[in-house]
């Protein structure tokens, strides 16, 4: 069994898909951290992220591995862990020139559907492009408002700065950005964490 959990920039996307995975005892995988990865290692190496050549045998002598276990994914590139500095305002700046590369997206959707079922994946194009055959799929969205005041909990920026990021940042991702047709969508602004969870879990489970 697959459940796709799509969504705009901090609509909870990797915090939903946790909940979901842990109470159906299954892992969940976060598609975004890959890419984060790439911007990631070729930031580090000093690259062109406009080059998707570069960025390609860059990954290519520097394997990443992603680890998704139900209480949070890790990423490595050999037996360096790279997940605490995903997360980033630089990553954050760069990820999606590097995530518009089809040789990237492609270097992505590889890893993810060599994973075993069952499990959880959340993105942009998980119910379109890399699995449209599963099982069950919702699209969650919130305003930028509401985003950049969740996100300010975790972070030092300004909401403003947050909101302008985030709304940026979707519309450089808006080519991956769409719901599935069989997807349902949840708009997330006036529910809990753990309404949305409850109301997924409900879903599938029916
Ligand atoms: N329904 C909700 N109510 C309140 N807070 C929420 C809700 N959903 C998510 N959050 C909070 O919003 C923040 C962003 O959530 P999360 O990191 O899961 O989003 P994301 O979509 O995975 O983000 P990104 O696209 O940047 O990877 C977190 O602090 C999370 O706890
Ligand atoms: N399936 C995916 C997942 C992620 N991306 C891109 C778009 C985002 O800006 C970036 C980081 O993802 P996030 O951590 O915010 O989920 O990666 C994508 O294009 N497709």
């Amino acid at each position: 069994m697959i459940v796709t959990i799509d969504g705009v920039a901090a609509s909870g996307k990797s915090s939903v898909s946790g909940g979901v995975a842990r109470a159906l005892g299954i892992p969940y995988v976060s598609s975004g951290l890959l890419y984060r990865a790439a911007t990631l290692l070729g930031l580090d190496a000093g690259l062109d992220l406009g080059d998707p050549g570069a960025l390609l045998a860059h990954l290519s002598s520097h394997p990443v591995r992603l680890e998704p276990l139900a209480e949070g994914n890790r990423v490595w590139r050999a037996d360096r862990e790279l997940t605490d500095d995903l997360h980033s305002t630089r990553v954050d700046k760069g990820v999606s020139v590097v995530a518009a590369h089809p040789q990237v997206r492609a270097w992505v959707d590889d890893q993810l559907r060599a994973l075993p079922e069952p499990f959880v994946a959340e993105g942009r194009d998980m119910g379109t492009a890399v699995f449209p055959h599963a099982q069950h799929k919702f699209y969650l969205t919130a305003s930028a408002r509401i985003r950049a005041e969740r996100r300010a909990k975790e972070r030092p920026d300004d909401i403003p700065d947050i909101e302008a990021a985030l709304i940026r940042r979707d519309e450089l991702d808006a080519n991956q950005i769409a719901p599935a047709a069989d997807a349902q969508v949840l708009d997330t602004g006036p529910m809990t964490l753990d309404e949305v969870i409850t109301t997924i879990l409900r879903a599938v489970r029916a």
